[in-house]
């Protein structure tokens, strides 16, 4: 065996995530040094509970309550416990006293990020977070090393596990989203409070990491446009899918000209879209993320696989950890974060896309023409229309009461669409507007 120096190792949280972490890295530690060039000691595993059960086994020795004690007498320090305090102030702390960081936080990463980052330039060291989006897809070093010489254009990703679960569950299993979310529960996909899965919060944190890192820019997670999946109905999954759709909630980001004042920005959005049958995202199914990238050169790429899951988001950790400990051993110049682009944030209002208008009309002659009338004075062009006569009655006293238009749009801007919407609902032909959802993926 080959003897090496060791590089000391700590580890804060011992959760899903931080129990297979140290499970993974005490099973391969032989296996991991020879490919680093040096040892790699744990030297203590930072918890609350020393007496909470694991999903790993874990040395008992090894568990500590007093997390900077490690974090002072440590290399490199590996941030897996969660939330905003005290993890941002104990990166900081490792940061500052020389280690360097590896962190699959994004709640911490999209609100202190630009910091953290200043931090770690200043002192000179590192700060990896592959882990942050995506689980294990390695979708951090493609964005920020492989594409680094194109121009990224767009993102369209699934990158909450949760909801696309829920989603998926509603679209090929008929359940509601209260079924499907007491399901995704059940399997430990969804968070203790779901809010953050559902409500978009998680999906948003993600989003302002990619745009970040796509576009050399710093996007914060208040800038990033957010809907969650509370309001997608049962009812709209399986409109969609007569339509050649599937409903997901996705991220997107893209560089853009703000029709406004004509200058380059960047706009990041999380929100229920419909996406084509045919196209690789709706392919993505159960808790699994993938992140679409359309690049200027490169074309089109998807990255693809487990979004959450504590073993498979462990794998994504320990790349990190390899990587830092390389530098450790054989030197150089290590990441830096560009954000030079320094674009803009622009509001939803500048964004133009697809969309997909359900309404249930009165069914009385020349109702088509004046919704026709609406849209085309808000410049918004209609692309097709399906409708559907509702009746009521039965026999021979069968009447006629409503209709239901599904209206599909060109590229039309979010404001366009808006006054449309705002003028539909106030129209007297209109009885209700179902719903709007936008079209992404065409
Ligand atoms: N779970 C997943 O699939 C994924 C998670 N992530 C991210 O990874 C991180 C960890 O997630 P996960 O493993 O699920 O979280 P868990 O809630 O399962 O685990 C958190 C761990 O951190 C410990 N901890 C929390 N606060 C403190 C504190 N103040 N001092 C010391 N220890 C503390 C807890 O200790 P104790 O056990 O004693 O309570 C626990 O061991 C999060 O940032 C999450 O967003 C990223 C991708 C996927
Ligand atoms: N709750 C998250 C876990 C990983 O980030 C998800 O469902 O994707």
């Amino acid at each position: 065996m080959i003897e090496y120096r060791n590089l000391k190792i700590a580890i804060l949280g011992a959760g899903s995530v931080g129990a297979q972490v140290a499970s993974l890295l005490l099973e391969h530690g032989e296996e991991l040094a020879n490919r680093v060039g040096a040892g790699l000691e744990v030297v203590g595993i930072a918890v609350r509970d020393l007496d909470a059960p694991r999903t790993a086994e874990i040395p008992r020795e090894l568990l500590a309550t007093d997390a900077r004690s490690l974090i002072l007498g440590a290399d490199i320090v590996i941030e897996v416990m969660g939330g905003i305090e005290p993890a941002r102030e104990y990166l900081e702390l490792a940061l500052t006293s020389g280690a360097d960081v590896i962190t699959a936080n994004k709640a911490l990463l999209a609100t202190h990020g630009p910091e953290l980052f200043a931090i770690a330039e200043q002192v000179g060291a590192q700060l990896y977070y592959e882990a942050a989006v995506g689980g294990a897809i390695p979708i951090i070093r493609p964005l920020r090393d492989s594409l680094a010489g194109d121009r990224v254009h767009r993102i369209l990703g699934i990158v909450n596990g949760t909801t696309n679960y829920i989603l998926d569950r509603m679209d090929r299993d008929g359940d509601t989203l209260e079924q499907a979310l007491a399901a995704a529960t059940e399997l430990g996909y969804a968070e203790a409070d779901p809010t953050a899965d559902i409500d978009g919060f998680d999906a948003a944190q993600k989003a302002a990491i990619l745009a970040s890192l796509a576009f050399h820019t710093t996007v914060a997670v208040d800038g990033v446009h957010r809907e969650g999946i509370r309001t997608v109905t049962r009812d709209q999954v399986v409109a969609a899918q007569r339509s050649g759709f599937v409903v997901k909630l996705l991220a997107v980001c893209e560089r853009l000209v703000d029709p406004e004042t004509g200058r380059d920005g960047v706009s990041a959005r999380v929100h229920p879209a419909l996406i084509p049958a045919g196209h690789p995202l709706a392919a993505v199914h159960g808790a699994n993320n993938a992140v679409f990238v359309e690049a200027e050169a490169a074309g089109s790429l998807m990255f693809y696989g487990a979004g959450a899951g504590g073993r498979q988001t462990a794998s994504a950790v320990l790349g990190d950890l390899v990587s830092a400990a390389r530098r450790h051993v054989v030197g150089g110049p290590g990441v830096a974060e560009s954000t030079h682009a320094d674009l803009p944030i622009l509001p939803i209002s500048s964004v133009s896309t697809r969309y997909q208008i359900t309404l249930s009309v009165l069914d009385r002659p020349g109702v088509l023409a004046q919704i026709a009338t609406l849209f085309s004075e808000h410049g918004v062009s209609v692309e097709a229309v399906q409708q559907s006569v509702v009746t009521v009655g039965g026999g021979e006293d069968e009447e006629s009461a409503g209709a239901t238009l599904v209206i599909g749009t060109h590229r039309a801007t979010e404001k366009a669409l808006a006054a449309t919407v705002a003028d539909l609902a106030g129209s007297p032909v209109v009885a209700r507007v179902e719903s709007v959802l936008r079209v992404e993926g065409l």
